[in-house]
């Protein structure tokens, strides 16, 4: 579980973050969004206790940070993919970095073909692409299998591929209870593999939800009229845009039951996530 409340950073005159008040729990990934300078490099590296908020908490697990017993076995960070000596190997790295975290060399070993890198365990990380100095600080944040993950525009530097790898890994992360914080300007891409967003502008949280509570259902139908009326009756928001019936409020079972009840045959009922792209949009251009 990661929290903040009322998280504060000033740099001189400069705001970074101002009272950024957010959650990200256990089993769910959380997107960290924000264009560029919004301040959240430094919302991360206060969580992390590389930087000291000027007011405010930022909690892990219930702590701050330097309070952590074992931090790195319940937190696992990638903030910038530039910590590797470029002369090492990737499977030296891992291996060093193992040696000072408390990890083993089997634990090194089993990551760097969990992220993909036992083929290219023997190259320097100097020749290694953005993409596979990502993979290896993913495994490095992984060494000693905490609970919590973080991660600071990760997908910089992906292809498809590693975009399709990082998401499954995120998925399986939070599937096993884990929690996962993963900041990013690329929208599109984040919103395959976030369930909650918090949404940063100008160093102010705009919007923190989960993503499905924006969704809408898309209904075409027999008789279109009264299938708006019973769905109000149900106490859904109805509009249209003279094709289909537009609901929200009601789930999809709902909506089917209710059709079926009425006797009116649907031909389409589709849900209907918001392109995170206009969400953000819409509020980051607000600030
Ligand atoms: N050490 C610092 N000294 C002074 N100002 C800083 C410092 N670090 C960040 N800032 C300022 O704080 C604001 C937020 O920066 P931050 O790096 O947190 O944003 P960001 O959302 O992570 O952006 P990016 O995606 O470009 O990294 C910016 O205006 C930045 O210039």
């Amino acid at each position: 579980m990661i929290e903040t409340k009322a998280l504060t950073k000033r740099f001189g005159k400069t705001d970074a973050v101002r009272d950024v008040t957010f959650t990200a729990a256990p089993g769910r990934v959380t997107g960290f969004l924000g264009l560029n300078g919004s301040g959240k490099t430094t919302t991360l590296r206060m969580l992390l206790g590389l930087t000291r908020p000027t007011s405010g908490t930022a909690l892990i697990n219930g702590r701050r940070y330097r309070d952590l017993e074992h931090p790195l076995r319940q937190v696992g960070a990638v903030l910038e993919q530039g910590l590797m000596h470029p002369g090492q190997t990737g499977r030296g790295h891992l291996h060093t970095q193992a040696l000072l975290s408390g990890a083993d060399k089997a634990r090194a070993e089993e990551l760097l073909e969990y992220v993909g890198l036992a083929d290219a365990a023997t190259q320097r990380t100097g020749d290694y692409s953005l993409g596979m100095r990502q993979r290896l600080a993913v495994a490095t944040a992984l060494l000693c299998e905490p609970s919590i993950l973080v991660l600071d525009e990760p997908a910089n530097g992906l292809d498809p591929s590693g975009m399709a790898w990082l998401r499954g890994l995120l998925r399986d992360h939070a599937a096993a209870g884990g929690t996962v914080l993963i900041s990013s300007h690329l929208l599109s891409e984040l919103e395959l593999m976030i369930d909650d967003v918090v949404i940063i502008a100008d160093g102010q949280v705009r919007f923190a939800a989960p993503l499905e509570v924006e969704s809408r259902l898309r209904v075409r139908g027999r008789d279109p009229h009264t299938l708006w009326q019973h769905f109000e009756q149900a106490g859904a928001t109805v509009t249209t845009d003279g094709e289909a019936l537009y609901v929200t409020g009601l789930t999809a079972e709902d909506t089917g039951e209710i059709a079926l009840y009425a006797q009116i045959a649907l031909y389409e009922l589709t849900v209907e996530t918001p392109s995170l792209e206009r969400l953000f949009l819409d509020l980051a251009g607000a600030a």
